[in-house]
């Protein structure tokens, strides 16, 4: 059981969110538990399908129609989230208290209307305060993330991929929120583009001090901005720590293999890019056991017939893994 203290902003606990489909249901997220901790950059990391997007998009309630949270709970502020009522939801906490910053695509912002107008708008709709301040909020926020004020008057189809990232950052922070989720936020940009918005982000999150949940793929961008990482696999934990413990002594047979899975720029001459053999399982009908035994090269016999439970380590380090079970 997760339990919910002062130093915890987010925590989710036992979380089940599944898909209906013609087949049955996909158990894209089973039993899932984290927390982050006021003004910590969490990531979250795990292969394409591992239910990355599934949790956060159950955190903010933006699940697709077929999703269904079975199980669980998420504390936010002491209350329980999933169960709050839609419209007491959307007053009091999304956006205002927990928002979201996307991957940059074709309908990130709208492209009817201007940057200026967007952001009135979303002022305007969460609190009572006259036209002229809005305009002023949005101007200074745009100047917040280091932004030509001129770029106000712009359509969104007028501005570069790094522009219009900053842009919905503005848009996510103008609200002062104290849970920032970023979803893949630099998936789309260049790699220098990609350094300057992981710069502004720790920047802001350092002004603002709110807490994050960074979304990725990409474990090695990881490594300079976050305090702490996640690693899910198949819709469950595999382990959680210190992006310090997580890097430098990761205990879970995936996270060590995602780690060898990332280029080391030093040793790029004699790189055989690795990658983990096999595929994730299908998630309308998980392995039994743990789920991660069918690739991995340390599975036994336990690890068919039993889910890796938890274990609690040292500093918060949590492993779901048979093999650390009896190293507590
Ligand atoms: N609307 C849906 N209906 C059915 N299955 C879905 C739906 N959305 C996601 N899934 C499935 O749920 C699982 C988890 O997907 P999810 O998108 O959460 O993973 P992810 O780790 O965020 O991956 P990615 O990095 O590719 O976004 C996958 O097996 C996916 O195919």
């Amino acid at each position: 059981m997760m339990e919910q203290g002062m130093e915890e902003e987010i925590t989710i606990d036992k979380l089940k969110t599944y898909f209906r489909t013609k087949a049955g249901y996909v158990r894209a997220v089973d039993d899932f538990s984290m927390s982050v901790k006021k003004g910590q950059i969490m990531g979250l990391a795990g292969e394409s399908g591992s239910g990355k997007s599934t949790v956060v998009t159950t955190i903010f309630r933006v699940l697709p129609i077929n999703g269904e949270v079975k199980g669980g709970k998420i504390t936010f502020e002491e209350k329980d989230i999933l169960s709050m009522d839609e419209k007491k939801f959307k007053e009091e906490i999304r956006w205002k208290k927990i928002s979201w910053i996307p991957q940059v695509s074709m309908d990130s912002l709208d492209p009817l209307y201007t940057v200026k107008n967007q952001m009135m708008e979303t002022i305007l709709t969460h609190e009572d305060v006259s036209k002229a301040e809005a305009a002023e909020r949005s101007y200074q926020a745009l100047e917040s993330v280091k932004l030509n004020p001129e770029i106000a008057e712009k359509y969104p189809h007028e501005l570069s991929g790094g522009q219009k990232q900053r842009v919905i950052i503005a848009m996510a922070l103008l609200l002062n929120p104290r849970l920032v989720i970023a979803d893949e936020p630099t998936t789309a940009l260049d790699v220098v583009t990609q350094a300057s918005i992981v710069d502004l982000l720790t920047r802001k999150k350092k002004e603002m001090g709110f807490s994050m949940i960074f979304v990725t793929h990409d474990l090695s961008l990881l490594a300079t901005m976050a305090d702490a990482v996640t690693v899910m696999y198949a819709g469950q934990l595999a382990e959680t720590g210190t992006a310090e413990t997580l890097f430098k002594s990761p205990e879970h047979p995936y996270t060590k293999l995602l780690l060898k899975s990332i280029p080391d720029i030093r040793k790029w001459k004699e790189r055989k890019l690795y990658s983990i053999p096999g595929e994730p399982p299908n998630l309308e009908n998980p392995p039994s056991g743990c789920r991660f035994r069918t690739r991995c090269p340390f599975a036994m016999e336990i690890c068919k017939d039993k889910v890796p439970e938890p274990v609690t380590l040292k500093g918060g380090h949590v492993v779901a893994c048979h093999l650390v079970g009896d190293k507590k």
